[in-house]
């Protein structure tokens, strides 16, 4: 069963609390680094939380929402082996499995409505890297 690491701010609670609940309707064991209020919040921690679980293999995958997804991101990929990437789209969070071997699914709650991003979220957590190319690429982001 794979586990699935969540974090979320105000701007992302509602989206994620949806995640969470589709996650384990599907078959996901899930970790909820919260929030679980619409009480102001800062997103770096939450974004760290799932970051180190992901880093530290509690998690397979982490999932962060704020508002834009913006700066939940960004905080999520100053963690060292995450790869974290804002989405908008299945195309994209699909290939960024494939392509950047991306761990770390970021999307932005006040951007996009439950039905995309649960599809995401589907294409996300079932879509392998493809190494090849891609491989020495991903190598050289994680020597920076
Ligand atoms: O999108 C975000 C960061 O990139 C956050 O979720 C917030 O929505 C954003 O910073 C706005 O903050 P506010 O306190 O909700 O006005």
């Amino acid at each position: 069963m794979k586990k699935i690491a969540l974090g979320a701010d105000h701007g992302g609670y509602e989206l994620k609390n949806i995640v969470r609940e589709y996650l384990k309707n599907n078959g996901y064991e899930v970790i909820d680094f919260g929030t679980n209020s619409s009480d102001s919040v800062d997103y770096p921690e939450f974004a760290h939380k799932v970051g180190e679980a992901v880093v530290n293999k509690e998690a397979d995958f982490g999932i962060v929402v704020c508002g834009t997804g913006i700066g939940i991101s960004i905080a999520a990929n100053k963690i060292k082996g995450v790869r974290a990437a804002l989405c908008h789209n299945v195309w994209t969070a699909k290939l960024t499995r494939q392509h950047n071997d991306a761990n770390v699914l970021a999307m932005g709650g006040r951007v996009i409505g439950p039905g995309i991003a649960l599809d995401m979220v589907e294409a996300f957590l079932n879509t392998e890297f493809e190494g090849g190319r891609h491989t020495n690429r991903v190598n050289k982001i994680e020597e920076c």
